[in-house]
């Protein structure tokens, strides 16, 4: 696949996933990513996952007309870019490996003595190091922690392509049509994966400033060329903990059925008051990440909990867990809780969000025993009052 005349896609397309990292669903398949650029010299950009080495490398071999590549660079460590590495160097013994110092040591971890000393073969770049290629050069920006310590992203000045390592990836392989379109999986991908270290996403887009960006080339999901403004707009908001959408989210729990009603009562009232957007989410049933996903999209979460052994019931535990690990801030947030003799779980879950920055508590807290009351329902209509 070419993406310009000089550059080449030769990534790969994953169907027998079961979950990636080990925890995100992916009904699509993933995409591992990986460019060459053709030039004077030639450099590939990043490996892909296991398993997929020779597919990588046939496809590196076509894409160069069968000239060899100068640079490997590894923009990131994790396993699903790096596993082809020492492939790679048994292939392309003069080739030479280009990332920053602490790649060079997680690729030492990873290989261990089977790489052999690859010290000759080593350029650690830091940021704003260059590399020229001939008519292309690449400037390289350190992207610590977004998300792994080790992370660069580099910069081309010919064709003013951003490669951008995981960043604006997304779930999903590129030979099934995703019909939701970039946003939805993207948003899943970076508040799952990246959504802990907005501040420093916040940071390389300091440095990203000035720099006019045609064509953005990630580790997964599609090269984005055009628009840029907007993908840019949304990993603006994302990074900043901002609401990007007007809504509210209802995320409960129920084991005998009594809860979802209530919720279901709430999102009735709510949608009679005109709220511009109720989104009911089972945090048993549905996609946790996609729960978590919609939490951070919308400014307004109302947290639904079973009483279980006198706390919180054990997914909503876990969904609150997964908010505050991703700094979860700027929101209103709402209570419901159900028992059947001391509902206790609204204490229990504003407990546990005593940390989170910049959050309102409605003042409306639900509490039902077992069925809903007229009582209750006085109390969502209350609810609701306040959240719309
Ligand atoms: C394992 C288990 C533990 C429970 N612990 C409590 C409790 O500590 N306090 C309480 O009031 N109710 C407790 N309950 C009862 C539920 O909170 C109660 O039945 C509630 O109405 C369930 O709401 P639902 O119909 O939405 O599932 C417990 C229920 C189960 C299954």
């Amino acid at each position: 696949m070419k993406i310009s005349d000089s550059i080449r896609y030769v990534g790969v397309n994953e169907h027998q996933l079961d979950l990636f990292e080990g925890i995100f669903d992916v009904p699509n398949g993933m995409a591992y990513n990986s460019y060459v650029i053709v030039d004077e010299k030639i450099a590939v950009m990043d490996s892909v996952g296991e398993g997929f080495g020779e597919e990588w490398l046939s496809k590196i071999q076509e894409a160069t007309g069968g000239r060899k590549p100068d640079y490997l660079v590894v923009h990131h460590m994790e396993m699903d870019h790096s596993a082809n590495i020492q492939k790679f160097l048994e292939v392309y013994p003069d080739a030479k490996i280009v990332a920053s110092k602490m790649a060079f040591v997680m690729l030492k971890s990873l290989f261990g003595n089977a790489i052999g000393d690859i010290t000759a073969k080593q350029i650690v770049v830091a940021d704003g190091a260059t590399l020229e290629l001939g008519t292309h050069q690449l400037q390289f920006i350190a992207a610590s922690n977004v998300h792994w310590p080790e992370v660069m992203f580099s910069y081309e000045t010919a064709e003013k392509v951003l490669f951008s390592a995981d960043a604006f990836g997304k779930f999903g392989a590129l030979d099934v049509e995703d019909s939701e379109g970039w946003a939805c999986e993207a948003r899943r991908y970076y508040f799952g994966i990246v959504g802990k270290f907005g501040a420093n996403v916040q940071n390389v887009f300091k440095k990203l400033e000035g720099k006019s960006i045609e064509k953005i080339c990630s580790l997964h999901g599609p090269v984005l060329d055009a628009d840029i403004e907007k993908y840019l707009n949304y990993y603006r908001t994302w990074s900043s903990y901002s609401v990007e959408s007007e809504g509210i989210v209802i995320a409960y729990t129920s084991v005998y059925g009594n809860t979802k009603k209530a919720v279901e009562k709430l999102a009735e009232i709510l949608n009679a008051k005109g709220a511009k957007k109720v989104v009911v989410v089972d945090l048993a049933r549905d996609d946790i990440y996609e729960c978590v996903e919609e939490a951070f999209r919308y400014g307004k979460l109302v947290l639904a909990s079973t009483t279980y052994n006198a706390g919180v019931f054990p997914t909503m535990r876990e969904f609150i867990e997964l908010l505050n690990e991703r700094n979860y801030q700027n929101r209103t947030i709402a209570f419901i809780e159900n028992g059947a003799w001391a509902p206790a779980a609204n204490k229990a879950m504003e407990k546990l969000l005593e940390g989170a920055k910049s959050i309102t508590f409605a003042s409306t807290k639900v509490s039902i025993k077992i069925a809903m009351t007229d009582a209750n329902v006085a109390q969502l209509e209350a609810l609701a009052a306040e959240l719309v």
